[in-house]
This record gives C-alpha cells, sequence and structure tokens, in this order.
C-alpha cells in the first residue's frame, strides 16, 4: 500500500512518514532526501545554483519514480504546486493532508534546527503567509483525508492515519 503525506513546510510529512513506516514495517521514502543524495548537496545550495524550477523538476521527476512505492511516501510541500503532479497525486490510492495551523507550523519550523528551508528561513511571517495561504486549497483538494496536526503529537497523527486504512 502506498501512502503520501501532503502537507505545509513543518507540517510532519518528514517526522509521521518515519513512525508509520515503522509502525507499518514497510519503507519510506522522503523525496526530499532522495533528491538530497542524488543532487549531493544541500536542496538550498541546489536552489542557489540552480533555481527553484530546476528544483520542482527534478522533484516531478523523483514523485514519478515513487508512484508505486510499497510504502509510505514523504514529498516536500511544494510538490501540490505543479499541474502534472496534483494528476500523480489524484491517481495515487491513498493521500493525507497534514494539516496545521500557520502559527504551529512557525514555531516547529523555526526550532527545527535539522532542516534549513531555503523558501522560508529568511522571510517574514507575512510573506511566509503568503506562500502558505494560496496553498492550503490545493493540500484540501488533492487529499483523500485531512488529519489536523496542530495539538498531536507524530505519534498520535501515525496511529490516525493507520486508523484510516484499518490498521
Ligand atoms: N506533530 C508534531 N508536533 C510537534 N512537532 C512536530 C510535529 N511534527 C513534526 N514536528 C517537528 O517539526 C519539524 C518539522 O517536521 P518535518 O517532519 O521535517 O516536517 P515536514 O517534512 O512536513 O516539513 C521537526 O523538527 C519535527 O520534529
Ligand atoms: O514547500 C516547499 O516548497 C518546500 C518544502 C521542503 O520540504 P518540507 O516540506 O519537507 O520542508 C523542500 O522540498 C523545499 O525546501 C521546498
Ligand atoms: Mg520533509
Amino acid at each position: 500500500m502506498t501512502i503520501v503525506l501532503i502537507g505545509f513546510m513543518g507540517a510532519g510529512k518528514t517526522t509521521v512518514g518515519k513512525i508509520l513506516a515503522q509502525k507499518t514495517s514497510s519503507k519510506q521514502v522522503d523525496l526530499d532526501k532522495y533528491i538530497v543524495d542524488k543532487i549531493n548537496m544541500p536542496i538550498s545550495e541546489y536552489f542557489d545554483k540552480y533555481g527553484v524550477e530546476a528544483f520542482r523538476t527534478l522533484e516531478t521527476q523523483i514523485l514519478k519514480e515513487h508512484v508505486n512505492f510499497p510504502g509510505i511516501v514523504s514529498p516536500g510541500g511544494g510538490v501540490i504546486l505543479k499541474e502534472e503532479n496534483q494528476a500523480i497525486l489524484r491517481n495515487m490510492p491513498l493521500v493525507v493532508y497534514l494539516q496545521t495551523n500557520l502559527d504551529e507550523l512557525l514555531n516547529r519550523i523555526e526550532h527545527d534546527y535539522e532542516n534549513y528551508r531555503p523558501l522560508i528561513d529568511d522571510k517574514t511571517v507575512d510573506e511566509i503567509r503568503e506562500i502558505y495561504l494560496p496553498r492550503v486549497p490545493l493540500y484540501e483538494d488533492i487529499a483523500h483525508h485531512t488529519i489536523n496536526t496542530t495539538d498531536k503529537t507524530p505519534e498520535q497523527i501515525a496511529d490516525m492515519i493507520l486508523a484510516l486504512v484499518g490498521d
């Protein structure tokens, strides 16, 4: 079974995906990590060198390679932006939107010292809101299920996703 987790940066796609894979004894592929291993540089460096559009092209290519991945797929938050990706995601069996309010996302991202997120780490709250708001309807529209993560632990969220698939 392929389960895809979508949501804004900081929603927990990477973290929840890892727990979900452990709980289901399946594999997880984090598309950002996969890309980083492939390009052999951090995403921020790739953005600086080649630009966001080049990253998006790569992201689509990597998404396509994982449409039948037997496990948990954790893409980056921007995967829903391209129409081509939207069509791919709609055709996948289970897409779960990890919904989180912006204050909580900002708090998580601020305390996430392991990941530098080039699209938002040097932006003001208003600028980040401008990236966030137009994406929300896309996440909502593409997902088969939505889980509000705001006051929940990654463990609780993973259990809720398991309940969706009937364990
Ligand atoms: N439900 C949660 N509650 C509190 N912190 C969380 C939760 N989910 C993720 N985090 C933390 O938020 C940060 C971003 O999580 P991550 O899994 O990288 O998100 P994403 O892949 O969606 O950008 C990490 O530091 C992670 O530990
Ligand atoms: O939302 C986005 O546009 C991005 C999200 C990031 O992944 P996370 O959502 O896992 O942080 C990463 O793919 C890149 O920095 C761009
Ligand atoms: Mg991630």
